[in-house]
């Protein structure tokens, strides 16, 4: 496949150059002016940026389901009084349907790449394959220390991983997936690392998103989420943490030193009221900060072009300082940060990389003129501007319609609901 003439955000030091890019199998093999290619598939990209497709570093995306049924609430009345109840009644049926809806939702708005944990993530890894993203897909494990219940949650992700390993796809991936450890019981917490090492398995939790929630858990253990994680075998290059707004200073040098990730989940922790992350300590720090949407339950949306938008202008505000966080840096946590803690050979536009590609229509008001590119994707760009998207090599999305998924069938089924 060839996208010709384009203009392409380049490498890691995000250089744009006007070229052709040239896909074989899942990977870019070339980049340069006047390419040719054997295959009959040619995209012109005359009037289009070329950049790598985002990873969406936390999410559960059959929550569409629940978009807009709980608002105005703290997470803990959230999550105790309207979701979990709510969760109690969704079935396979609708888990498959939901993820479907946020998985088009995600790949539209040029994710290529999403972490989700939820229940029934049989139906969630079917959705996958059918839209043709890449999930890294885990069961979440929430047993508040009941034994009997931890058995379940234990069960219950061995019969998911093994469910994966059948698949055998190169799109779908298992992670295990503690909820968090104010919901995880330390033997939980335990098995999960045990079992990350025994299977190479990548972690992702929730940690440290409210200050109540870090109350609770100095109440219990006398020590921080971190430490709890660090003394359960967790804290390492495979943990992925969702939010970390209220950690200390101790536990931003343990997370950075022992090259753990935090996934940033701005418009979740404004909805939800639950604080603003210290995103430059982090960064200083050494500590890998990926992007992620979060549920629509609580952001409303799943678009990582909004996210960016988003953590950028939460942290020139609140520390009163424009200069505090360049767009490349959150352009980076979109996409090579969340490679990173995937440790996917993907987040960057450069031959040997995988052919992972988002493409932007630049012929659009919102876009134009394009002054600074960079700028221009972080703080200008809509969901709807994303025109042609790849995944390992194979087209997602051309011109606006799906190639893939059957579209429309996915929204009249939320349609007849209404
Ligand atoms: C057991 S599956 C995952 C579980 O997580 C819940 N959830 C969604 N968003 C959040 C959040 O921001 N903090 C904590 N928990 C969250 C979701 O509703 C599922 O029950
Ligand atoms: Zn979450």
């Amino acid at each position: 496949m060839l996208l010709k003439n384009g203009l392409i955000l380049y490498g890691e030091s995000y250089e744009w150059v006007r070229a052709d890019l040239l896909i074989e199998g899942n990977k870019i093999v070339k980049i340069g002016r006047n390419l040719h290619a054997d295959s009959d598939i040619v995209i012109d990209c005359s009037h289009s940026l070329i950049v790598p497709g985002f990873i969406n570093s936390h999410t559960h995306s059959p929550m569409v389901l629940l978009r807009g049924l709980a608002e105005d609430v703290p997470l803990m009345e959230w999550l105790e009084k309207y979701i979990w109840p709510n969760e109690r009644k969704l079935g396979k049926k609708e888990v498959y349907w939901g993820a479907l809806l946020g998985l088009i939702e995600m790949a539209r708005a040029g994710t290529t790449t999403f972490i989700d944990m939820y229940f029934h993530m049989e139906e969630v890894a079917k959705a996958t394959l059918e839209v043709g993203l890449r999930g890294f897909l885990g069961y979440g494990m929430i047993d508040l220390d009941d034994e009997r219940k931890r058995r379940i949650e234990i069960r219950e992700t061995e019969k998911f991983r093994k469910f994966i390993i059948q698949q055998n796809s190169e799109l779908l991936n298992f992670i295990l997936a503690p909820h968090a450890p104010y919901t995880c019981s330390m033997e939980c917490l335990k098995w999960v690392a045990t079992k990350s090492r025994e299977w190479n398995a990548l972690v992702t939790i929730h940690l440290s998103e409210t200050k109540s929630e870090v109350a609770l858990i100095k109440e219990k253990y006398g020590k921080t989420p971190t430490e709890v994680l660090d003394d359960a075998g967790l804290l390492n290059e495979k943990l992925i943490a969702a939010h970390g707004i209220w950690l200390d200073d101790k536990e931003i040098y343990l997370l950075g030193k022992n090259g753990s990730t935090i996934v940033h989940c701005p418009a979740s922790n404004m909805k939800l009221g639950s604080g603003i992350i210290n995103l430059r300590k982090l960064l200083d720090n050494g500590v890998n900060v990926g992007l992620g949407t979060d549920g629509a339950a609580s952001n409303n949306t799943l678009d990582m072009l909004q996210e960016m938008r988003l953590a950028s202008l939460l942290q020139k505000v609140v520390n009163l300082d424009p200069s505090i966080i360049k767009s490349s840096e959150i352009f980076r946590m979109a996409t090579l940060n969340g490679a990173k803690a995937l440790k996917l050979n993907a987040g960057i536009i450069k031959e040997g990389y995988l052919a992972d590609i988002a493409v932007i229509n630049l012929k659009r008001p919102n876009l134009l003129p394009m002054n600074n590119p960079l700028s221009s994707l972080v703080f200008s760009a809509k969901g709807g501007d994303v025109e042609t998207l790849i995944v390992n090599g194979s087209i997602v999305m051309l011109d606006g319609e799906f190639q893939t998924v059957d579209e429309d069938k996915v929204l009249d089924k939320f349609l007849g609901v209404l």
